[in-house]
């Protein structure tokens, strides 16, 4: 028989294994409300205007070469992505492999060079996040972040677990739109969270996968992390490119770690190199030149900033939709978290039986949790998901 014989049939993932099943639904009605990837009013995937255009560009430049890049990526995407959070040279910015290999990098990183080996992660995250901490060797618990009842931010529970974490532990943050519950702190709030973390030297590991999409606009979606790199101190910071330039399958991320001075991030961004090259030595040049050839110029810079808004703009439209519709069908409970939450899910607060019924009877695909991605809404499917949630809760 095989040497493999004794491998079992791994489950699907939480979050992934939605699409697969949904692919697999021949119904005409059935829609896609897992992955979190933007989709048109036409329910299909956008590829940016300034994308194209920028491919365009790189298309016609004929001195392009398709040679390794350095282990780092490509450097002027490096500069231009750390541009906007982080206006200091005193960090380490390395290209790597969208957002989840950001975070697998630098919890590599973390796992070799840094003291304390605990994570610090919300309660509830988004779920690869526990694995890829895991699979890095550093040890996760959870800190409070989402309050079921008021389904709000549980504040207190949140400052409570920080406050009794032991000094210097590695706690990650979500930049904005917290993954799957929509729900993130005020600028007041993140002052407070700010102060806490610094006085007990808590080490910010920010996850950045949205900017952009919770407001709309790119400053505002990142206070939360020039907050932390005003105050002179320390952080890691996780991009992502998928959701905001649209560049889900390029895998375009960068992994920065913002020191106390230059010279310290010379000598992190010699040890980052360590990690990757036997990980996959270096990253993909294609996506990290279409992002530099967008943020290097003024006028495409400003195009995607006006796409971003408009993909912004019909989640929260979306959001608004499906609230009205729960209201007209007279649906029991406060659906008001719909409009309230932000960036590109709502955590409804059905529970997974009622998932399960709604996938069955009306084939509404979503993650158990009750999460849905309003991006893969459309004004024609608005009608048929508030049916199935009326269904599921009366
Ligand atoms: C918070 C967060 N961080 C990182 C990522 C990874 O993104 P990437 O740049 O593609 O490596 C995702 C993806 N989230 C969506 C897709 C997924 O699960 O992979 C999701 O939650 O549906 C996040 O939601």
């Amino acid at each position: 028989g095989s040497v493999f014989g004794n491998v079992v049939q791994a489950p699907e993932d939480p979050i992934l294994g939605v699409t697969v099943a949904y692919n697999k639904d021949p119904s005409p009605v059935k829609v896609n409300l897992g992955v979190g990837a933007y989709r048109t009013e036409e329910g299909k995937p956008l590829v940016l205007n300034v994308v194209r255009r920028a491919e365009q560009l790189l298309v016609n430049d004929l001195s392009r070469v398709k040679e390794y890049l350095p282990i780092t990526g490509l450097a002027e995407f490096n500069k231009l992505s750390a541009n906007p959070a982080i206006q200091e040279n005193r960090v380490a910015t390395v290209q790597c492999l969208s957002g989840t290999g950001s975070l697998r990098v630098g919890a590599e990183f973390l796992a070799k060079h840094y003291h304390e080996r605990t994570i610090y992660i919300p309660l509830p995250t988004w779920g690869n996040h526990p694995k890829v901490f895991t699979l890095a060797g550093l040890s996760v618990k959870t800190y409070r972040y989402y309050d079921p009842t008021t389904r709000g931010l549980n504040f207190q529970g949140l400052l409570e677990d920080l406050n009794a974490s032991p000094t210097g532990a590695i706690v990650l943050l979500h930049a904005c739109a917290h993954n799957p519950t929509g729900v993130d702190p005020t600028v007041e709030q993140w002052e407070q969270i700010r102060q806490l973390m610094r006085s007990k030297e808590l080490l910010p590991f920010f996850d950045s996968a949205y900017q952009g999409f919770a407001s709309g606009n790119l400053d505002a979606d990142a206070q939360s992390v020039r907050l932390f790199v005003a105050d002179g101190g320390e952080l890691l910071a996780a991009q992502s490119y998928a959701k905001n330039m649209g560049l889900y399958g390029e895998r375009v991320g960068a992994l920065s770690i913002v020191c106390r001075a230059a010279d310290v991030a010379g000598r992190v961004e010699s040890q980052l190199k360590l990690v990757i090259r036997p990980m996959y030595s270096n990253p993909p040049i294609h996506g990290a030149s279409i992002v530099a050839t967008i943020l290097r110029d003024r006028e495409l810079y400003n195009e995607w900033t006006v796409e971003l808004k408009a993909m912004a703009d019909r989640i929260i439209s979306m959001r608004h939709l499906l609230y009205d519709a729960l209201r007209s069908r007279g649906t029991p409970g406060d659906w008001s978290h719909i409009i309230k939450q932000i960036g590109m899910f709502t955590f409804t607060g059905l529970n997974t039986e009622q998932v399960a019924f709604m996938t069955r009877e009306y084939h509404i695909y979503m993650t158990s949790d009750g999460r849905i991605s309003m991006a893969g809404l459309s004004s024609r499917t608005v009608p048929h998901l508030a049916d199935a949630i009326h269904a599921a809760v009366t």
